[in-house]
């Protein structure tokens, strides 16, 4: 069982992720400072998954658009938070996705010396390393251009061969390998079966179900948030085609109700069902916290905007050297220009200024 428990890379714990609707980007701003969250409407993209993964494994996440695989995979990478549940991830994780975090001003060089240093790579490590990396992407005099210049493939090529070379121990690839060309494919596939021998753990995006049945053992497959089967490659794949065949058969009429009946679960799925949730699969209550702040209740934020009015009062008396005494007794004081002295200091000032009368005039 402690064996089991060590060789564990990946554990995901009832996490989801839930959307703000916003019309319009104020309309964000406006709501930090709302006590309550009722009146924007909210989209579940992820219902509450757990799953765990061990080193050496390679994990296919499949389903059809919307599902939540991107979610799931930002979640993973650390790129936006999940809104409730645990994360564990045993070491470092890098993600290729298109164009994910590439600078389009940078050319592909400085991109390479960017993200390694983000990584914590020195420069002569970098430099090390500089040969090698262009080398894998194959870019040929493209490297010296700005990465706006390239192609969905292009980019992909230079995202796969920066996370490659930074050695993570988990690897998160997010419909990558669709863009490019056959010899590039090839590589990666053999790159990513290399780490998997290396015991490092990979999740895999993809809609090519021939690019999964390749590169994974296991399969994840997510339907409109929900995880509706994790097991052998073989059997999920199965699975999901015999869905997609009776999907395809449906009338258009019959598919936009089944779309609608799904997408109304995730605007209307609540705290309660997920409550209902962790209770079934034997969780306690403190898997329902989560990160975000932007899901505070009223009274935190009650608690927060008072802690920072106090911190702003204070600060204020700090910076124009009045008395919280003087400022009590005539509040208009806090936004005169008049300096109110302590009493404290005001005597020793006096002393002092009855001292320099002393000193000069004898
Ligand atoms: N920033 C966002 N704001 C609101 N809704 C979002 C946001 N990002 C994703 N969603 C919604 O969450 C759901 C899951 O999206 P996600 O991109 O994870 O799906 P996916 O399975 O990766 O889809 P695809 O196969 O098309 O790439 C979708 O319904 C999507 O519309």
């Amino acid at each position: 069982m402690n064996q089991n428990r060590q060789d564990i890379k990946v554990r995901l714990s009832l996490i989801t992720k839930e959307y703000d609707l916003y019309k319009r980007k104020s309309d964000k701003i406006k709501a930090l400072f709302r006590f309550s969250q009722k009146n924007i409407p909210h989209f579940w993209g992820v219902k509450g998954i757990s799953v765990e993964v061990k080193s050496g494994e390679a994990i296919g996440l499949i389903g059809i658009n919307g599902s939540g695989k991107s979610t799931i995979s930002n979640i993973l990478a650390g790129i936006i938070p999940q809104t409730t549940g645990d994360m564990m991830i045993n070491g470092e994780t890098s993600i290729i996705a298109i164009g994910a975090g590439l600078k389009p001003q940078l050319t592909g060089i400085e991109n390479i010396r960017l993200k390694c240093l983000m990584s914590g790579f020195t420069n002569e490590q970098i430099d090390d390393l500089m040969d090698d990396i262009i080398s894998f992407a194959d870019l040929g005099d493209f490297i010296d251009q700005p990465v706006k210049n390239y192609s969905s493939g292009m980019r992909s090529r230079l995202g796969f061969a920066i996370a490659v070379h930074h050695n993570p121990d988990v690897l998160i690839i997010d419909e990558a390998l669709s863009v490019g060309d056959d010899t590039f494919y090839q590589k990666c596939v053999d790159r990513i079966l290399e780490f998997k021998e290396q015991g490092k753990t990979i999740f895999f995006v993809s809609h090519s179900l021939p690019q999964i049945k390749t590169v994974c053992d296991k399969v994840i497959w997510m339907h409109y948030g929900e995880m509706r089967e994790f097991g052998e490659m073989e059997e999920v794949v199965a699975h999901y085609q015999e869905f997609i065949q009776w999907f395809r058969k449906l009338s258009a009429k019959e598919k936009q109700e089944y779309q609608d009946e799904y997408k109304r679960q995730q605007r209307e799925f609540s705290e309660e069902d997920l409550r209902a949730k962790a209770l079934a699969q034997g969780f306690d209550e403190s898997v329902l916290q989560g990160p975000s702040i932007g899901k505070m209740s009223g009274l935190t934020k009650m608690m927060v905007v008072a802690a920072t009015i106090l911190l702003m009062f204070f600060g204020t008396l700090h910076v124009t050297n009045k008395s919280f005494k003087s400022i009590i007794q005539n509040p208009a004081r806090l936004f005169s220009s008049e300096h109110v002295m302590p009493s404290a200091e005001r005597a020793s000032s006096l002393d002092s200024a009855a001292d320099r009368y002393t000193l000069w005039n004898g």
